[in-house]
């Protein structure tokens, strides 16, 4: 077993931190936030992740997770050394702003006093690797204390993080030093995972090019949407039939209010940055981008086409999360959504199971009036007196509502089903106008599993519906 400092304790940092730790490892995590550490060893988490406050909590317990805002303390023994800081947005172009990542290797330079290999989990531009390896080097000064850099991103999702960790559909790891890479590849053998390992340059763009294709793959389904609700088709179905074909596959082709968090915005937004200044014309990337833009705009399009105007209306917003199972709130759709609503002149009550309050949080620091929006306790508490309700994430509990309670309290039966959570037909059925995201037919039956028993001929021709 091994000795590991983590440095960050966000979502990346702490996921990887305490998995490590649960895999039996020795796991010293390390923030510059004093009050994030404090809380944390008083066993309060800075973040929302399903199952991993039971994690930490056991970890601790057993000894083998610790916290400290000291490098010295962190770095004491340690083989491994982790950097799982932020790497956000930093101009007005794109480029990532590589601060935390600097400041991280100048600490660990101060510091180390023994041989570490140091792996950087950030998301980092196309040649940070040898970036890391050069500040450490000149913070080292005159002291002879060798290190490696690996890279090895992480592709865990937030609501899943815990799994996502545990059951990589790959490793990735990158370095000019193979017996570095080696080293680090045993940490992760008990995950039983594909392990690629490559140069640092391909390992880093491996990370970008992996969510770059992901958000395509979004802003491509929010494009058909768009024709298949000009041209009558639905796009649920049409996402399922292709789904059907190996080479496509189903995952990543739900369309909706476009994609938001911490991670495909800011990654999209920095490739395309690197490509630019590299002298290339990433036409795709931008087309990506400018669609996920457009997208969460149809929402104020599709209210004012119904509405005529938003001048003194009141809109329930389900959902503040950039998506279910996580109250983060970085780029979500939300935001935009709320803002442009108020700033037309309507009131906004909102609700989320999660995110209230960091929801609260992130709409004032985005400059929104926060006196024309109200938070709610539950979906039915929003849809009083409102004159029209958007679903903006797709929380498991919204999808089970009593729609005849809502359709009751509301003063119009206006939905806009930013995610295309419910059957059409069924919502109209208690009286609701209706408007999903590219859904232009009224859907056929469900389509059956293909290993329900004996299938009838006319049962198998039924292609349509959801899963
Ligand atoms: N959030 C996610 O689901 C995923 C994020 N990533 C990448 O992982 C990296 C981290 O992301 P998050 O965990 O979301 O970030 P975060 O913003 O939630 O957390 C970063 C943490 O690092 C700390 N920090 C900053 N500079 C530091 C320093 N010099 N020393 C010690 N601590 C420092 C901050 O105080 C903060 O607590 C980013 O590059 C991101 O793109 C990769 C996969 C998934
Ligand atoms: O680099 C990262 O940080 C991570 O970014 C994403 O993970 P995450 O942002 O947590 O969430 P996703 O589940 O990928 O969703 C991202 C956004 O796309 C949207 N989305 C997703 C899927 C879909 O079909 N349609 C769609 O609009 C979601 O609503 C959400 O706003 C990737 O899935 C992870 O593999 C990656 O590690």
């Amino acid at each position: 077993m091994s000795v590991i400092c983590v440095i960050g304790t966000g979502y990346v940092g702490l996921v990887t931190g305490t998995c490590l730790a649960d895999m039996g490892n020795t796991v010293t995590c390390i923030d510059i936030v004093q009050e994030k550490i404090d809380r944390l060893k008083q066993g309060i988490l800075p973040i929302y992740e399903p199952g991993l406050e039971e994690m930490v909590e056991r970890n601790v317990h057993a000894g083998r997770l610790n916290f400290t805002t000291s490098y010295s303390e962190a770095l004491k023994d340690c083989e491994f050394i982790f950097i799982a800081v932020n790497t956000p947005t930093g101009d007005k172009q794109g480029g990532a702003d590589m601060r935390f990542v600097e400041s991280a290797a100048r600490s660990i330079a101060q510091e180390l006093d023994h041989y570490a290999i140091v792996i950087n989990k950030s998301t980092v531009p196309v040649g940070s690797g040898d970036l890391v390896t050069r500040v450490i080097r000149e913070n080292l000064a005159n002291r002879k204390v060798s290190f490696s850099v690996v890279s090895n991103p992480e592709f865990l999702r937030e609501g899943s993080a815990l799994l996502d960790f545990q059951n990589p559909d790959r490793i990735v790891l990158g370095s000019s030093e193979p017996e570095a890479a080696h080293k680090v590849a045993r940490l992760y053998l008990s995950l039983r995972a594909p392990i690629v390992a490559t140069d640092l340059y391909t390992a880093e763009m491996i990370k970008y090019a992996s969510n770059a294709f992901l958000a395509t793959k979004i802003s491509f389904i929010n494009e058909i949407a768009q024709i298949c609700e000009r041209l009558g088709a639905d796009v649920k179905e049409v996402a399922v039939g292709m789904g059907y074909d190996k080479r496509i596959g189903r995952a990543f082709l739900d369309a909706g209010l476009g994609y938001g968090g911490s991670c495909f915005p800011k990654d999209v937004r920095a490739l395309a940055h690197m490509a630019d200044e590299a002298g290339l014309h990433p036409q795709l990337l931008h087309a990506v981008m400018d669609i996920n833009h457009d997208q969460r705009r149809l929402v104020i399009t599709k209210l004012t086409s119904i509405l005529e105007t938003l001048q003194g209306k009141t809109i329930g917003v389900l959902g503040l999360a950039f998506k279910p199972n996580t109250d983060d709130m970085r780029e979500a759709p939300a935001i935009d959504i709320i803002r442009w609503a108020t700033q037309q002149g309507a009131t906004v009550r909102s609700y989320d199971p999660i995110a209230r309050e960091t929801g609260r949080v992130a709409l004032e620091r985005e400059g929104v009036d926060m006196t024309k929006v109200t938070f709610c306790d539950d979906a039915y508490a929003v849809a009083e007196q409102a004159d029209a309700l958007v679903v903006v994430t797709e929380w498991n509990e919204f999808k089970s509502l009593n729609m005849k309670r809502i359709r009751e309290v509301m003063r119009e039966p206006v939905l806009i089903d930013g995610r295309n959570l419910y059957e059409q037909s069924e919502i109209r059925r208690h009286g609701f106008v209706y408007r999903g995201i590219g859904r232009g037919a009224t859907p056929s039956p469900s389509i059956l599993p293909p290993e329900e028993a004996e299938m009838t001929l006319e049962e198998t021709l039924i292609i349509g519906g959801e899963k």
